[in-house]
């Protein structure tokens, strides 16, 4: 336990702490004052619990001060011998809500930088005052019991565990926790930008409070919604088993008739949860375009969404692949093609291509239809080529000397259900 002299309850922090398993320890850390307070914790934790800790920030490079702020993390963690990475993003397209573009692009090379490092676990300074606006900023957005119980303390996503040790706390508790041992931090000035929804519902959480008002309530519906969320869970994991099948071309099958039956709130989920599984999606589907394809599918019609196709079969089954057209072709033989296919292949492979199989490669693939699998299904398998020519196809049935495994099954599907 940290024994640290400090004038905060440090009772929520170690609580969350023993959750860790083994292995090195990530946090992601700004400069601000919310994560700059978890490491100063984390770092003594760490080195009194003799564990590795790995710092990383992201300059998202939308603002001229991000490298001297990670410059500014850079030196905090050499003073006390910690390793340290700035990851640098430069993809915005002008596209959509720059915000959660950035908050995604971060997660994504989060994800990358920890599996580089064998990190297990990432750290994250979330506080009890993003509680309140992320829960807050659902409602206005017409979040379900989901989005309304707000973020977890423990999260496991894209194989990793994401902790927030801080969600216990304020942040005023904390800034003034910096203040008393003299540790400074850095102020983003997007934090006091009032074009964000956030900052504007951050202002009204203030108006509230100097009102003397208290927030607290915000906290308990997020609770009370946590353990609703549980339960619909449960039923799902239990539903999901009596109705799905997954098959080994990466789909799944849903039985269309056991499908119309189930109640509501279970369609929409178990259909979320399908497209988050197949796509390998971090977040899952908007819900009013999530209500738009159950509506198609309950009326016997196809849809698309988050990279999937969704489509009733002649013998009654729903059956949700993915898109070749969403997947990214990938050279040589590296990574996880798609995040989900394992590859692998005895000859060397760096001038091959990996690439979804699609119309082109599966009109050269003879009796792929013994195998059972659908056309859809196996236009999205991952397929070997050398420039035009197609080389292997393994789970069309066309191997030549490459192997196709993937790195999930029933098991998975049922158990990444449960949240929590
Ligand atoms: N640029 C970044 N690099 C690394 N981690 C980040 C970055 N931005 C945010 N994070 C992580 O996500 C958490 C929540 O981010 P958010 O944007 O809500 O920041 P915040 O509430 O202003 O926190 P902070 O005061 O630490 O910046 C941060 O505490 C930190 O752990």
């Amino acid at each position: 336990m940290n024994t640290q002299k400090t004038s905060l309850d440090l009772t929520p922090f170690n609580q969350c702490l023993t959750a860790l398993s083994d292995g090195a320890i990530g946090a992601a850390v700004s400069g601000g004052s919310d994560s700059i307070a978890m490491l100063t914790l984390l770092a003594d934790w760490c080195a009194q619990n003799e564990r590795n800790l790995f710092v990383a920030t992201v300059n998202h490079n939308l603002r001229k001060e991000a490298a001297s702020e990670a410059a500014f993390v850079a030196e905090f963690c050499a003073k006390r011998g910690i390793a340290h990475e700035t990851l640098i993003w430069s993809g915005w397209d002008q596209q959509g809500n720059l915000q959660d573009a950035a908050r995604n692009a971060r997660k994504h090379l989060l994800s990358q930088w920890a599996k580089k490092n064998a990190i297990q676990t990432i750290m994250i300074g979330h506080t009890k005052d993003d509680q309140a606006e992320t829960v807050l900023m659902r409602l206005l957005r017409g979040s379900g019991v989901d989005g309304i119980s707000g973020i977890f303390p423990i999260e496991v996503a894209d194989g990793l565990t994401w902790m927030r040790p801080l969600l216990e706390y304020n942040r005023q508790d904390l800034r003034d926790y910096l203040v008393s041992i003299n540790q400074t931090w850095v102020d983003d000035p997007s934090n006091t930008e009032t074009r964000f929804d956030r900052v504007k519902l951050r202002n009204i959480l203030q108006d509230i409070k100097d009102a003397g008002l208290s927030t607290h309530g915000i906290m308990t519906t997020a609770n009370n919604m946590k353990r609703a969320r549980h339960y619909l869970e449960n039923a799902l994991s239990n539903a999901a088993s009596d109705i799905c099948q997954v098959t080994g071309a990466g789909s799944i099958l849903i039985d269309k008739a056991k499908f119309c039956v189930l109640d509501a709130e279970l369609r929409l989920r178990l259909v979320a949860h399908c497209l988050k599984q197949i796509s390998g999606g971090i977040y899952p589907p908007r819900l009013n375009a999530l209500e738009m394809v159950v509506g198609r599918l309950l009326s016997g019609q196809s849809a698309s969404l988050n990279g999937c196709l969704l489509r009733l079969r002649v013998d009654k089954m729903i059956e949700i692949s993915r898109e070749p057209n969403a997947m990214s072709s990938q050279q040589g033989i590296t990574n996880l093609f798609d995040n989900v296919w394992e590859i692998t292949s005895a000859q060397k492979s760096s001038d091959v291509i990996v690439a979804p199989l699609g119309e082109t490669g599966i009109s050269q693939v003879t009796d792929w239809r013994e195998l059972g699998f659908s056309r859809y299904a196996l236009m999205a398998t991952p397929a070997i080529w050398r420039k035009e020519e197609l080389i292997a196809a393994p789970i069309a049935g066309m191997c030549n000397g490459y192997t196709c495994r993937l790195t999930w099954g029933y098991h998975e599907f049922l158990t990444s259900i449960l949240t929590h």
